[in-house]
């Protein structure tokens, strides 16, 4: 029997990565809650509008997104896909709130030569400064620090900074720029500045973009063509993100697979004949164990037998983000972008908006996400904030920064314990390591999610199918 602990949308793929390989082995999933989706949320309101709590877009490109298109084809929802293309205005404008205004960030290339507020130069002359900038050997390094030293102080403040914060409402100044920014930090490696490397490779991958896939099946994909076609920026799903999940349930329940909701797994035993999982008051044997469950939580699971591995676990942290989805009636806003972000050093209790209904119109009204906390929860919103007090704060900012005088129609809150991963400085090193350990003590464990390689429904969906093909 093949185990599957957690019921997000890492542990739904495992399942049906499994499934799909034709084996014969039996599929049980275990949920510590009531639903599956984790993250993956789609709150719908009884006036009809679907607020998002999670992710609520989906980039289409490279390996792992294209891997991703071609789940969306095998569960057969290819209808309720909706991309948005390039041109559209919510991919090109994007915006990041300073000394406050609201300032849109360069978005084709001649814009790159224009100096444009809060920027005291124009953004090419961030180039100039990294061809000067000396080389520096290093094995890892913060996000911040990285882009401060090779591209100056302005571009880590106020580009970079508010970018980590639209990834993983982290600190650039703790993040690794080896793992979220890996060919940058190469670049640099192997270059001598990111201008070089950038220009090195800039040809090679030049026409890599969309056909980067691993096998030639994925290329005739009917989702990835037209993906290719519309040039896609980003996808989502009518109906809300929560579809996939909801889709990959019915489809590995319709193959066999058996899901157990409200089954927490509280701890792993490795045995001769391969793991015993405690669940609540069950003990059940395993042949694999595939863990898509927080590092931190995984840390606690395997502890008892295996406390090196567990301390390395419990060093990839996460952070707590509050999600508050404010609905308006009718068109109040003045912008057709994105969102906005808002960098750390502004000091403000809000992370960023994204501006929902731009990017995907629900009828009348205009649907806008504020994000808050992240690395900075406690210290911006106090020990344990009130629902009322989170909304107020979201309320009133986006009523100032966005010049709103109307009152929000509805509403929703809701505070995501732990929801996102920091991948700090060693972060590669740390994933190297745990999973080496796992290897030499032949360990029939297998990892995926959000912890180790990659935040965004893409790379889970990806490192569930590397661990499921690894399981067999
Ligand atoms: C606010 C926010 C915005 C995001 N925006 C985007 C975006 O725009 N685009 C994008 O691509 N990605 C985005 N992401 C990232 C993406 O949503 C997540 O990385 C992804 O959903 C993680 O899925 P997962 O299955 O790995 O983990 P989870 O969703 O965390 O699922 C893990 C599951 O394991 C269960 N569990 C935990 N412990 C146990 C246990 N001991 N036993 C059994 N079950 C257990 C949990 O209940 C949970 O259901 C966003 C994330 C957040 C939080
Ligand atoms: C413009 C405002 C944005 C806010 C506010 C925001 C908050 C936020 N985002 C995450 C996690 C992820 N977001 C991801 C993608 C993404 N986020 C934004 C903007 C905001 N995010 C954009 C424009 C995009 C699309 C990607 C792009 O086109 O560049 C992802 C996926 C990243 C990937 O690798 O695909 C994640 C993960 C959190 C936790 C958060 C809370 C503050």
């Amino acid at each position: 029997m093949q185990a599957i602990l957690g019921g997000g949308i890492s542990g739904l793929s495992a399942a049906h990565y499994l499934l799909k390989s034709g084996s014969n082995a039996k599929v049980l999933l275990f949920e510590g809650g009531g639903r599956v989706g984790g993250w993956i949320w789609t709150a719908k309101q009884k006036n009809g509008l679907l607020f998002e709590q999670g992710p609520r877009t989906i980039r289409p490109r490279f390996e792992t997104g294209l891997n991703t298109l071609r789940l969306v084809e095998e569960l057969g929802i290819s209808n309720l896909v909706t991309g948005i293309p390039s041109s559209h205005p919510t991919a090109k404008n994007r915006m990041i709130f300073v000394n406050g205004k609201l300032h849109a960030l360069p978005s084709s290339l001649p814009q790159i030569f224009l100096r444009q507020a809060p920027f005291s130069k124009p953004l090419a002359a961030a180039l100039l400064h990294d061809m000067k900038a000396a080389k520096k050997t290093l094995d890892d390094e913060s996000i911040y620090s990285f882009v401060e030293r090779r591209l100056g102080r302005e571009l880590a403040e106020y580009a970079i900074s508010p970018m980590i914060c639209g990834i993983c409402a982290g600190d650039a100044k703790e993040i690794s720029v080896k793992f979220l920014m890996k060919s940058l930090f190469e670049w640099e490696q192997t270059h001598g500045s990111i201008t070089k490397g950038l220009l090195a490779t800039a040809w090679k991958n030049r026409q890599k973009i969309w056909s980067k896939s691993p096998s030639a099946s994925l290329t005739n994909l009917d989702l990835a063509s037209k993906a290719k076609q519309e040039k896609w920026s980003v996808w989502s799903l009518k109906g809300g993100l929560e579809v996939l999940p909801q889709t990959l349930l019915k489809s590995i329940q319709s193959q066999g697979a058996e899901v157990e909701l409200n089954s927490c797994c509280s701890q792993i035993d490795f045995n001769k004949d391969g793991a015993l999982l405690t669940i609540g008051n069950k003990k059940i044997q395993a042949k694999n164990v595939i863990s898509t469950v927080p590092a931190q939580r995984l840390a606690l699971l395997v502890e008892r037998q295996h406390p090196i591995l567990s301390r390395e676990l419990s060093k990839i942290p996460c952070v707590t983000v509050a999600v508050v989805n404010l609905a308006f009636k009718g068109k109040v806003l003045n912008y057709n972008a994105f969102g906005f972000l808002i960098p750390p050093s502004e000091n403000k209790p809000i992370l960023g908006v994204i501006f929902d209904s731009c990017s995907f119109p629900q009828e009348d009204f205009t649907v806008l996400t504020v994000m808050m906390g992240g690395h900075w929860f406690e210290s911006r919103l106090g020990p344990s904030p009130s629902t009322k007090s989170i909304l107020n704060t979201a309320v009133d900012n986006v009523r100032s920064i966005l010049k709103i005088s109307d009152e929000p129609c509805d509403h929703h809150v809701s505070v995501l314990k732990d929801c996102i991963p920091q991948y700090i400085v060693g972060h590669y090193e740390r994933v190297e390591r745990i999973r080496d350990y796992i290897r030499k003590h032949k360990l029939p464990l297998f990892l995926a999610g959000s912890s180790f390689d990659g935040v965004g429904v893409n790379d889970v969906i990806f490192s569930a199918k590397k661990a499921a093909l690894m399981a067999l």
